[in-house]
């Protein structure tokens, strides 16, 4: 690049840098991955090294991100907080330690304080006399806001220091973070309220601790670890206040700890360089396991002769560095969106993208979900998106970055009939996903819907496993469960692991299912929500199949225990036109005899009032209401008057003692399955 071209650069990545810090450090709310602006300000750095002409004094490169908000009074750093240098490599650590060997012109080896890097905020505690007085945000590293009241919620950081062996004034620096459970449990409650989430627990401990209403601030349970002294003091001098400190960084850290400072249990004092490989290895295998969040490690030179020696730069010391780890948020673009059919139909949007190196692998594919999770995303088509892939979890898209959406971004348009069937789509009232209606014949539901009609409570096809399923299925033997009735011994006998033996059982099984029951075979067709009662009911009701076929939704609803939602999900089955052609291909191979209207013997129990209380041990609740709608009963669900049999199970209640209140016959179990055997 021409240095005009350099220096048009230069103002650019400032300006950019500085809207990014703006909306990192000032409002809590980062609009890139930090990953983005790392490299933004690599670039920047980079730039500014080779023409150091360019390296402007007020730099973002020069400064420590973030000012005090005006909301909070301010607070002068006695010791100005700085921030850390970063290595993003092995290459790029062992030329940090050589610049700190070189520059110290060592030839022994350094101690090191390895440290992890918390993701939390930096903040300032000033302790005087023992007690906390003073508690600071690191705002541009000179002023910082006054959040005393917040920090004296958290309950890890001492209001009064342990014992009595420190100096008159003791400030320390530490990080404020939020434990990832907190942080989890924030965000669930922000979404289940529909309000704004935060972005990662930084950005959350962050907007905690800025809060202008304390009490908000205590309930966000917030850590402390320290990290570092800021500055000390003792009244007759200073010098004596200096002379309380150990001489080693590490040893300061336990030196406060005995004063009740919580340090993090995982700092390591290391002998030499050598061990940061190991270190950083070891943090970074554990990362998963700790309670909190953290972005990398840090390392400090230990011997603080050798710290003052080195000294600082603009906006940090020269005696640490953070080493990072590989980002696990980038940004990528969406390019299109895939909708997959599940095994029980459900339609879920899968995000094409743009294929992005994040979290160590390559993703080139997220799940969106269900619409709720689009619009709540905001998202579209040719968006920017940030997309996390944190350990083993699938990878998520967490937001979308609306100021860079091109022209050409469109709206996310979901199907209106099933992309492997063509059958409708439908959504349930209450639900959030998308359903295909074809049931029978969609060929992702295929090995579902087979699996269940040849299941024991369905057909119970002797010989039918679900392994077998789906080797007939894989194999390509089958698409439906018409097609089972078409399998001939040769098919079956040309399957890879098939026995003979095997073979004849599979066909005498399925010969044996051809003839069943009106109520099985309705639980068999697998309509949604359509479970073994209210086939029964069903069938009850109805008398015969062809009448179920054509009930409307008002008539079904007359049938005990079929509500609004399941009304629809028969008729909506029996719309499809792939479901019709099964449903009729296996009316023709298969047989069950239509109920008999029950005369009135056969209803000895027509317009009697029953009540079932308490847990049956011998039959479902379902059940028992089934088997009395079959004689005729109705089954209420409140005692009344009216009542002629209150059923009692086990640890019945209340019901028990209105029913005796009011007279009521009561039955036991046995007596109800007495009367319901001698009926049959
Ligand atoms: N996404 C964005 O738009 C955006 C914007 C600004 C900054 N950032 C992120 O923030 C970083 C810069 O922020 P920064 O200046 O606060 O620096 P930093 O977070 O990279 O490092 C310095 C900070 O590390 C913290 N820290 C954690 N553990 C520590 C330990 N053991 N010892 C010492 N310090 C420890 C301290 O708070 C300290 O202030 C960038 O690299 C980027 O990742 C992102
Ligand atoms: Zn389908």
């Amino acid at each position: 690049m021409s240095s005009s071209a350099n220096a048009t650069r230069v103002q650019a990545l400032h300006q950019l840098i500085n809207q990014l810090n703006h909306q990192y450090y000032d409002l809590d709310e980062p609009s890139v991955p930090d990953a983005e602006y790392d490299r933004l300000m690599r670039e920047l750095i980079s730039i500014e090294t080779a023409e150091p002409a360019l390296r402007l004094l007020d730099s973002p490169s020069q400064k420590v991100g973030g000012q005090a908000l005006k909301s909070f009074s301010q607070v002068t750093h006695q010791v100005p907080m700085l921030s850390l240098d970063n290595v993003f490599s092995a290459d790029e650590w062992q030329a940090f330690a050589k610049r700190v060997k070189d520059r110290l012109l060592s030839k022994s080896t350094i101690k090191y304080c390895a440290e992890p890097k918390l993701d939390g905020l930096a903040v300032s505690l000033r302790y005087e006399n023992g007690f906390l007085v003073q508690a600071a945000t690191r705002g541009d590293g000179a002023v910082g806001e006054n959040i005393t009241v917040n920090v004296r919620t958290i309950k890890s950081i001492p209001l009064k220091l342990t014992g009595d062996n420190y100096p008159d004034i003791l400030e320390v620096r530490g990080e404020v973070f939020m434990p990832k459970a907190s942080f989890n449990a924030l965000n669930a409650s922000a979404l289940k309220k529909g309000e704004k989430t935060f972005a990662n627990p930084r950005n959350a401990a962050a907007g905690s601790l800025r809060q202008l209403d304390s009490k908000v601030a205590a309930k966000r349970n917030l850590a402390f670890y320290v990290y570092g002294i800021g500055y000390v003091e003792q009244a007759s001098s200073q010098t004596l206040g200096e002379q309380w400190l150990e001489n080693s960084h590490y040893q300061r850290l336990c030196q406060l700890k005995l004063l009740g400072l919580p340090m993090c249990p995982e700092v390591k004092l290391l002998s030499d360089a050598s061990e940061v490989a190991s270190f950083y290895q070891y943090i970074m295998q554990e990362r998963d396991n700790l309670s909190y969040e953290i972005d990398g490690t840090v390392f400090k030179v230990d011997d603080i002769a050798l710290q003052k020696k080195l000294g600082f730069v603009a906006r940090a010391p020269r005696w640490a560095t953070a080493y990072k780890f590989p980002a696990q948020e980038e940004t990528t673009q969406l390019l299109d969106v895939d909708f997959q059919v599940g095994r029980t139909g459900a339609i879920t949007p899968v995000a094409r993208l743009n294929p992005i190196f994040v979290g160590g692998v390559t993703v080139s594919n997220a799940t969106l979900h269900n619409q709720d999770e689009i619009e709540r995303l905001g998202i579209k088509i040719n968006d920017f998106v940030t997309i996390r892939r944190a350990g083993d979890v699938i990878p998520q898209i967490v937001s979308v970055q609306l100021q860079k959406r091109p022209e050409i971004s469109r709206d996310i348009v979901f199907p209106i009939t099933c992309p492997v069937c063509d059958s409708a789509v439908v959504k349930a009232v209450g639900e959030a996903v998308l359903r295909c209606t074809g049931g029978l014949y969609c060929g992702a539901q295929r090995k579902e819907a087979i699996k269940h009609f040849s299941s024991r409570k369905a057909l119970d096809i002797d010989g039918l496993g679900d392994k077998l399923v789906e080797q007939l299925v894989d194999e390509n033997l089958i698409k439906t469960p018409a097609d089972l009735f078409k399998l001939t011994e040769l098919d079956v006998s040309t399957m890879a692991r098939m026995g003979k033996k095997s073979a004849d059982n599979l066909i005498s099984g399925l010969i044996k299912a051809r003839s069943t029951t009106l109520p099985k075979f309705i639980y068999a067709l697998g309509i949604r929500e359509v479970g073994e009662t209210t086939a029964a009911n069903l069938a009850n009701y109805f008398l015969n199949f062809s009448a179920i076929k054509v009930a409307n939704e008002e008539n079904l609803q007359k049938v005990p225990d079929v509500g609004a939602v399941v009304a629809k999900n028969i008729t909506q089955f029996f719309q499809q036109d792939h479901n019709i052609e099964v449903v009729s291909e296996l009316e023709s191979i298969m047989s069950w005899p239509d109920i008999k209207v029950k005369s009135a013997e056969q209803q000895p129990l027509k317009d009697k009032i029953f009540v079932l209380t308490g847990t049956l041990t011998q039959m479902g609740r379902n059940e028992a209401k089934a088997e009395l709608q079959a004689l005729g009963a109705k089954v209420s669900g409140s005692i009344s008057v009216k009542t002629d049999f209150l059923v009692a199970g086990e640890k019945a209640g209340s019901k028990l003692t209105k029913a005796q209140d009011l007279g009521v016959d009561i039955l036991t179990e046995d007596e109800l399955v007495t009367l319901l055997a001698k009926h049959k």
